[in-house]
């Protein structure tokens, strides 16, 4: 069975959709993005720019958020602990949209700032977390939203709390944090762009301790990976543990008066903390980069006038067979692809083959992830597509968004103040 998704923004027959039920909260999302949509369409036909697509499906929310949590785990909105919804009609165009009898005037369609002014962008971890620094990268003078889970961060945004999400799902030398490709299925937040964020890290402790008196080293998982033979070769083979952030880890530190513990963390997060840089540049390569993408409640209008990464999740019902004939659709058409992923299916994570003769056969089930490099307003995007499309019982885009061409500037700890 294929699925129907009718708010595809691509120029796609209708089956790229998504299969899986959305949560509740999705759900109440997408009844104002339906009414969104919808003026962007009678706005756009194309003619809007990138800029104005992606600030006009920004309406400002007006309420007071500092930090967002979750009360209890990471399932189910119900139990979030988020901030009521408010309305956006601080918005002029929903504002009209909620009240049609007062016309729009040029003044409503003049483009919101483009660059992150005023965004509320969520990230996960506490101030000085690499995820902050990525969302003042993507958004410069956004107001970044901490949020204690990745959960949280897709909520905020799908919520109003937030107008965008920026969330890690690659590193260099970690490799994906597998965890947002699983949200990024079970959410319906489109990618909107990216940002690949050199990572620096260094090795923090209270004023005064020195390496010596060490008997732990606590970081993001992502940190003590990215950073293991280091630690090794300055001989600190003490126990390493994970916490939930980089600069989490240094706040709990100075929280707790801990003399024998240090954290993996940014310059910054020192800085925010109180606490001493012991080693500088701890990454086991200096070219360490973190790829970040950055989700909205709609998506934006692709181009074709500069580079375009465009970001794709599927499923086969016979699983890694048809994989070879879904990457010839690319190859054929000259289309590099730029990142592969496979996840369990949490659908149907194991296929039963019975063979009369031998017994039965378990095979895993996947979802796959592929990002190419190539937009969806290009005809071979979308000839390969209706390939894919062919071999596969679920497709879904995930955005078609610009590439992240920022000149290329090996890490340094200078990287990471603010511009928020
Ligand atoms: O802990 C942080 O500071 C984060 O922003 C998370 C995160 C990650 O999840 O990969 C981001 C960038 C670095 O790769 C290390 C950690």
């Amino acid at each position: 069975m294929k699925a129907v998704s009718s708010s595809s923004p691509y120029n796609l027959k209708p089956m790229l959709g998504a299969s899986q039920p959305a949560p509740a909260t999705a759900r109440m999302a997408r009844s104002s993005r339906c009414q969104w949509q919808t003026s962007c369409a009678i706005l756009s036909s194309n003619v809007v720019s990138q800029e104005q697509s992606d600030s006009l499906s920004v309406p400002p929310v007006s309420d007071g958020v500092d930090h967002v949590a979750a009360v209890n785990g990471h399932n189910g909105a119900a139990r979030m602990n988020l901030v009521p919804i408010e309305k956006s009609d601080s918005n002029p165009l929903v504002s009209k949209l909620h009240h049609p009898q007062k016309p729009l005037s040029m003044t409503d369609l003049s483009p919101a700032p483009m660059h992150g002014s005023n965004l509320r962008v969520a990230y996960q971890g506490v101030p000085g977390a690499y995820s902050e620094a990525a969302a003042s990268k993507a958004y410069p003078n956004c107001q970044a939203i901490p949020c204690d889970q990745f959960e949280v961060a897709f909520q905020a945004v799908e919520l109003w709390i937030s107008d965008r999400a920026v969330l890690p799902v690659e590193n260099s030398l970690g490799g994906s944090i597998h965890r947002n490709y699983d949200l990024l299925l079970r959410h319906r937040l489109h990618i909107v762009g990216e940002v690949q964020l050199p990572v620096h890290h260094c090795l923090l402790a209270l004023p005064g301790v020195r390496k010596e008196f060490l008997t732990r080293v606590i970081s993001h998982p992502q940190g003590l990976a990215q950073c293991e033979h280091t630690l090794t070769k300055l001989g600190l083979n003490v126990a390493r543990e994970a916490v939930d952030d980089t600069a989490g880890a240094a706040e709990f530190i100075a929280a707790n008066n801990l003399r024998d513990t240090a954290a993996i963390a940014s310059a910054r997060a020192a800085e925010i903390y109180g606490l001493e840089i012991l080693e500088d540049g701890i990454q086991d390569d200096a070219s360490n980069v973190t790829r970040f993408v950055m989700l909205a409640r709609e998506p934006i209008i692709p181009r074709t006038d500069r580079p375009f990464k465009t970001s794709i999740v599927f499923a086969h019902e016979k699983g890694t067979s048809v994989l070879f004939k879904v990457l010839s659709a690319f190859a054929f058409r000259d289309i590099s692809l730029t990142k592969i992923e496979s996840r369990p299916n949490h659908n149907r994570p194991i296929r039963l083959v019975d063979d009369a003769n031998v017994g039965t056969a378990k095979h895993f089930e996947y979802m796959f992830y592929i990002d190419f490099e190539a937009s969806m307003a290009d005809a071979r995007a979308q000839n390969a597509l209706a390939e894919v499309q062919e071999f596969t019982s679920f497709l879904r885009v995930l955005g078609s968004y610009p590439m992240d061409m920022t000149p290329w500037s090996p890490s340094s700890s200078t990287s990471y103040t603010s511009s928020s």
